[in-house]
């Protein structure tokens, strides 16, 4: 069943963050100085972002470290105000954080936790069926579903202290979704667990934004997750966005535009012969990869299965992280600074 209505809807225009951090120098001397005169830093980390969200999409927000993917979900969220823009979130100013808007929404971040943890997980469930007066027939029908699709069952009464990362993750997911916000901000919700887990949680996600038609903004490190979950990439750098489309146009911006071609070959080739065919030849054995320009991929192949002995070819678009990887490689982190006394 798909909920979606209306009221789901994100719209963020020109949303600014500038953060005020205080310098101090370092040793005894250097905290006396600070005290004497204080020298203020400003961190521009969003810088003007606009995007809007129909209800029930799901995009994948990239972009290297610091680039100002948690700042801006955390003014989506409420948590932070905006130096400048706004934003309205299923028709609320986050700002506000009026009850009505908390009940719509939720935040969840993969490094941190909300669980109480000396108590069971059960025990913060029932915390949060007060704090977002979830009638008792909705929470238990919701517990219900989530117990069967995060298999719970069994680790939902032990202290969270004592569960693994992996259970913990799926209760604090759980937990975040038990009111059935309609608008997810997801920050890492798959950090640090194995692939197994990082499936089931993706599945959970999956059937969430089916079920309830929610919004979904989702931070992840692991293009797996962007691929099996958003249509549509949003890129932000340097506190800018500099991507905002689907998954296929921003894969066509990888290896200068070009797609890689896989070839298992039956004879062995060098790389020096293959150059003539593309570039970026890595040769494994028998296995040959190279990239070649879009528009020349028929005819490249074409010639590679007329001169060599080809077993199988396949053309594709570069892996995302590859795409991500050439987009942002030297810039890990870039900020601007402005130093004021
Ligand atoms: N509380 C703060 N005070 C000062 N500067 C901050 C604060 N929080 C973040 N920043 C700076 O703002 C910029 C954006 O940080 P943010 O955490 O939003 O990036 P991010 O894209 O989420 O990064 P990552 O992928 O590493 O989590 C960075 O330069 C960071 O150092």
């Amino acid at each position: 069943m798909t909920t979606s209505s209306p009221d789901a809807s994100v719209h963020v225009r020109d949303l600014k963050k500038q953060y005020a951090v205080h310098e101090k120098e370092p040793g005894f001397m250097g905290s006396l100085r600070s005290f004497v005169s204080r020298k203020t830093k400003y961190v521009e980390a969003v810088k003007g972002v606009s995007f809007d969200l129909a209800p029930g999409e799901v995009v994948g927000f990239l972009g290297p470290n610091g680039a100002g993917k948690t700042t801006t979900l955390k003014m989506l969220s409420g948590l932070l105000h905006p130096s400048d823009g706004v934003a309205r979130i299923a028709g609320f100013e986050p700002r506000k954080r009026e009850t009505a808007f908390l009940k719509q929404i939720t935040l969840v971040m993969g490094q941190k936790q909300q669980l109480i943890w000396d108590l069971p997980a059960l025990d913060s469930f029932l915390v949060n069926q007060a704090i977002y007066e979830i009638p008792d027939d909705q929470y238990r029908a919701t517990m219900r579903e989530f117990t069967e699709v995060l298999s719970l069952d069994g680790i939902l009464k032990k202290q969270v202290r004592k569960l693994s990362l992996g259970e913990r993750m799926k209760c604090e997911l759980a937990a975040a979704l038990l009111h059935r916000p309609r608008v997810l901000f997801l920050d890492e919700p798959t950090i640090g667990l194995d692939v197994n887990m990082q499936e089931a949680v993706r599945a959970f996600i999956r059937d969430y934004n089916e079920r309830y038609g929610a919004t979904i903004i989702l931070t992840s490190h692991y293009m797996a997750d962007v691929t099996a979950l958003a249509q549509r990439i949003l890129v932000i750098d340097s506190g800018q966005l500099v991507f905002d489309g689907d998954l296929a146009r921003l894969a066509e911006q990888g290896k200068g535009g070009g797609k890689t071609v896989k070839l298992k070959l039956r004879e062995a080739v060098s790389a020096a012969q293959l150059a003539a065919y593309g570039q970026d030849v890595k040769v494994d054995g028998l296995s040959v990869e190279l990239t070649v320009p879009r528009s020349e991929v028929s005819a490249r192949a074409a010639r590679l299965l007329a001169d060599l002995d080809v077993a199988d070819l396949t053309v594709e678009d570069p892996p995302i992280e590859a795409v991500m990887a050439e987009l942002f490689g030297a810039t890990a982190k870039v900020e601007k600074e402005v130093v004021r006394g």
